[in-house]
């Protein structure tokens, strides 16, 4: 057992009740572990942080710092007491401090803070900018400062938040690949806010999902992606339809065929099933149930939107070298090769059937 960096207990953050922005979050981070708060605007994920942080006093529940609480009933310790770093989402440089003087910022007097400002310009690979002011740096560099800056009093956790939405989209994945390795070589613990799921699963060790101050989901990127625990966090990981199924013997009975899996619900039981463009094989036939409605280029494939003889659309993704037209009827089978998440389907009272919104999720 790894020895805990930070612990979220029953955490509750309301900034005008009754609302909740945060509620009830249970997080345990170990050290050296790189956790992503994952989830769409609004659902609490900026304010989690700034509790761990101690921008925030939290309304409910406890935040512990390795073994030391610093914020529950009657504890409120400073975030300058906390050997917590952090980094927001527009870096917050002080503009007219010079790159080293930004990195020396939270350095003690008395420290050799010289050699510590060297060391970790070196570390984010900005040896020889000591003397730049932040307007003259690019915003990869800018960034690179503020995270030295927040890794020179060599913090017990780093906090980021949305550490690459300033950055145009040409530089994101490069900058996150070397943001990366800075963070793996200091084996510092991470909590980082994102709202990008690409960006989650690259970088988490293990993935938050939040969804209304909750968390729904915690767990390793596969995990998350493949096996969402709930209808809301298969739709965010990118799951673009959702099936109707039924639990038969030994799998599920959907309109595209049945699916042989596991199931842990009783027979009989309605279900949705979440699916991605790759889960599905097309042909063209002129006798298929299927019709292409909507054909879209993406340069390396074609995806396609399908309405289904029973009303519901699916997506596909085919092969850039071959085009169908919308109109095309079809066959459609579900074939993805692994299982796929399914959730009980809320009974809707007899008339009052949820119609399905005839839209796919843009992705
Ligand atoms: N200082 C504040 N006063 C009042 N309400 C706030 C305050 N800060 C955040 N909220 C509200 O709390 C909720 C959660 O906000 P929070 O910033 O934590 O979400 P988020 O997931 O980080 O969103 P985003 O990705 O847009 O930053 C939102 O409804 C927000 O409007």
């Amino acid at each position: 057992m790894t020895d805990i960096a930070v612990r979220c207990e029953n955490l509750s953050k309301s900034y005008q009740p009754p609302l909740a922005a945060v509620q009830d979050v249970n997080l345990t981070v170990h050290v050296g572990e790189i956790v992503a708060l994952l989830g769409p605007s609004g659902c609490g994920k900026t304010t989690t942080l700034r509790l761990i942080a101690g921008f925030e006093r939290p309304t409910q529940g406890r935040v512990l710092i390795g073994n030391r609480v610093v914020a529950g009933p009657g504890i409120f310790v400073p975030p300058e007491q906390r050997r917590v770093g952090m980094v927001f989402q527009n870096y917050a440089l002080f503009p007219h401090l010079s790159v080293a003087e930004n990195v020396a910022y939270g350095l003690k007097r008395g420290e050799d803070r010289e050699r510590r400002v060297r060391e970790v310009l070196a570390l984010v690979g900005l040896r020889g900018m000591e003397n730049r002011m932040p307007h003259a740096l690019s915003g990869g560099q800018q960034q690179r400062v503020a995270l030295a800056r927040a890794l020179a009093p060599r913090p017990q956790v780093l906090l980021l938040d949305e550490p690459f939405s300033g950055l145009d989209e040409s530089l994101r994945d490069q900058v996150r690949g070397e943001v990366l390795q800075i963070l793996r070589e200091t084996q510092v613990t991470v909590v980082f806010v994102t709202h990008h799921q690409d960006e989650a699963l690259y970088m988490g060790d293990r993935i938050a999902v939040m969804n209304e101050g909750r968390v729904e989901q915690i767990g390793p990127p596969e995990t998350v992606f493949a096996a969402p625990a709930s209808r809301f966090v298969a739709e965010f990981m990118g799951a673009s339809f959702f099936l109707e199924g039924v639990v038969r013997e030994g799998g599920l009975e959907t309109e595209l065929g049945f699916l042989a899996q596991p199931v842990d619900l009783p027979v009989g039981t309605r279900v949705e099933i979440a699916a991605r463009p790759d889960d599905l094989t097309l042909t063209p036939d002129p006798d298929g149930p299927g019709r292409i409605v909507r054909m879209v280029y993406r340069g390396s494939s074609y995806l396609y939107d399908v309405h289904l003889s029973s009303g519901r659309l699916v997506r596909w993704e085919g092969p850039h070298t071959i085009r169908y037209a919308p109109g095309t009827a079809v066959r459609v089978a579900l074939t993805p090769g692994h299982p796929l998440a399914y959730f009980p389907l809320r009974e809707e009272p007899e008339g009052h059937r949820a119609e399905q919104a005839p839209m796919l999720m843009d992705r």
